[in-house]
């Protein structure tokens, strides 16, 4: 058995990510950042581009001073000032990295820099060396170098590693490349280099394609062993090869790849949870290993293969990545396996017909609710003896003047009305306050989305709301031609199920 290949993670969230439109971050943001993906386990933390702001240059030093295990890079174009600049900002680093950069392409030669073959060969030298002069450990990439004649791309290569750099980047910037391209230029390039085999080959790709991911793996089949990569994969335009999917391909593929990372993958979830509060920039449910839906699971036929054994449905547990269980989520697609384990383990254990009755009326619920929570099956299980809670009656919201004003009434679950005005920084604002003041729920909202569901004269606003009480979460959806009163009823649906836990649960009928 050979001892697998360890492939160094080069984390770039502090600099390529960062150049994600919106996603600046200040110093202190970068250094909370940078001690996440030290615990994480990467092996190098670019942390920006000290030419080009001050704040960049503030980053580097402070995470210098933190963080003395991991090694430290910045990124300078080939100008002595960037350099230079550069040297000064990893001063304080116990493992500094100065990360040098040329464009190679004809395109980027002839168009961007209006430079011939020659001058990027001679910047290359000119610019290592004086790289190397100041710091040890430099690393050179070649710009858009998928684009670039390859004969010249091993000859700028070869410059580079003769003038000393030790670490070799073939950047995919316009993530223009496949996986078979890439994983036989890497093979090429490390064959034929002179001094190649004396250094490391990295791979750096863009996901312009969607591809980033598997470009990466297949330049580590080709002999890279260092990977640039992105927390959520956030960067330039379409972002960077996403770190928790290379990771995890890495470790749920380990045999197949033959290499491995130091990444304590438990951190994923947290550390992108973290990078998404930085930034600001929500992760898409669906995202793989740290998405909300990446371990959710929702028709019927899976759930019903999870319950028997959850290999089928899943390849990683998501305990290993840091989520803490997988989810089943009751929903229009659930069959009867799932909604009969869920309420067995609320302690309605039905069957036969009382079964048959409770997932007739799941079904029907469905029909006009997305996803259904405990206590909605409650509710079924009692049977739809009970009011249905609190009910929009009258809405009046206003936007004029400082501050925004709502007047709502509701007819209460005994009949009787209740209203309630309030103000807000804005009209939904200012409408959630009078509804919590109404319903005496205060929720914690954590999303609220409002988007547009039909056409011409059928389209009709939904409101989405993700919130917290009483630590639990809620999703809520509201529909309307009007969507602040689409806005009003999502609320109301997730108040109405509040409601719901707090009283005493009755007996089942059917238990
Ligand atoms: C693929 C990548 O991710 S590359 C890294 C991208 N990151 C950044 O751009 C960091 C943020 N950038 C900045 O703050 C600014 O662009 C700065 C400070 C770097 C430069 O600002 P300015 O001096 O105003 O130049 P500007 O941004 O307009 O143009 C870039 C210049 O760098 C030159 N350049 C670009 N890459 C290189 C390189 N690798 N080596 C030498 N020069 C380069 C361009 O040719 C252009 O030069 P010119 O002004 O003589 O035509
Ligand atoms: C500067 C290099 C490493 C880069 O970010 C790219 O080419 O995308």
């Amino acid at each position: 058995m050979t001892t697998p290949a360890h492939v160094r993670i080069f984390d770039t969230t502090l600099r390529d990510g960062e150049q994600s439109p919106g996603c600046s971050m200040s110093p202190q943001q970068k250094a909370v950042m940078a001690r996440a993906l030290a615990e994480l386990g990467v092996d190098i933390i670019e942390t920006g581009f000290p030419a080009s702001s001050q704040s960049d240059r503030e980053a580097a030093a402070l995470i210098a001073r933190d963080l003395r295990e991991t090694t430290l890079c910045v990124l300078s174009r080939c100008l002595a000032g960037d350099i230079e600049a550069s040297a000064k900002a990893l001063e304080a680093a116990a493992k500094p990295r100065l990360h040098v950069f040329i464009s190679t392409s004809p395109l980027h030669r002839e168009h961007k820099l209006r430079m011939s073959k020659e001058e990027v060969l001679e910047a290359t030298a000119r610019h290592v060396t004086h790289a190397r002069r100041l710091v040890d450990d430099v690393e050179f990439s070649t710009e858009d170098g998928t684009r670039t004649e390859e004969d010249f791309l091993a000859e700028v290569i070869g410059v580079a590693i003769a003038a000393g750099a030790s670490t070799i980047n073939v950047p995919d910037t316009l993530g223009y490349t496949t996986p078979a391209e890439i994983r036989a230029l890497f093979q090429r390039l490390i064959a034929t280099v002179p001094g190649a085999r004396n250094v490391v080959f990295s791979a750096h790709c863009h996901n312009d394609l969607g591809m980033a991911v598997a470009n990466s793996l297949a330049a580590i089949e080709g002999g890279a062993r260092q990977v640039e990569c992105t927390i959520n994969g956030i960067g330039e335009r379409a972002g960077n090869c996403a770190m928790e999917e290379l990771a995890m391909a890495m470790k749920v593929r380990g045999a197949y790849f033959d290499a491995d990372t130091r990444i304590d993958t438990r951190r994923l979830v947290p550390t992108s949870q973290l990078l998404s509060r930085l930034v600001g920039m929500p992760v898409q449910r669906n995202k793989a290993i740290v998405g909300a839906n990446a371990f959710a699971h929702e028709s019927g036929i899976h759930q019903h293969g999870m319950l028997r054994h959850r290999g089928t449905y899943e390849i990683m547990h998501p305990e290993d990545v840091g989520w803490p269980a997988s989810q089943m989520v009751l929903g229009r697609h659930s069959g009867r396996a799932a909604v009969a384990h869920r309420l067995e383990s609320l302690g309605h254990a039905l069957q036969d017909e009382a079964l048959d009755r409770v997932f007739a009326d799941f079904k029907a619920l469905c029909e006009t609710q997305r996803v259904v929570g405990d206590d909605d099956l409650h509710r079924l299980v009692r049977g739809n003896d009970d009011d249905d809670g609190y009910r929009l009656a009258a809405m009046t919201v206003s936007d004029r003047g400082r501050r925004a004003s709502a007047l709502i009434e509701l007819s209460g679950p005994d009949g009787a009305h209740v209203a309630e005005s309030a103000l807000g920084d804005g009209p939904v604002d200012a409408l959630f306050a009078a509804l919590a003041a109404a319903t005496g729920v205060d929720l914690k909202l954590e999303s609220y989305h409002v988007h547009s569901v039909g056409i011409g004269n059928d389209a009709r606003g939904e409101a989405n709301l993700s919130v917290r009480c009483e630590g639990a979460e809620y999703q809520g959806t509201g529909t309307s031609k009007d969507i602040i009163e689409a806005s009003a009823l999502a609320w109301l649906d997730i108040a109405n199920r509040v409601l719901r836990t707090r009283r005493p649960q009755r007996l089942s009928a059917f238990a």
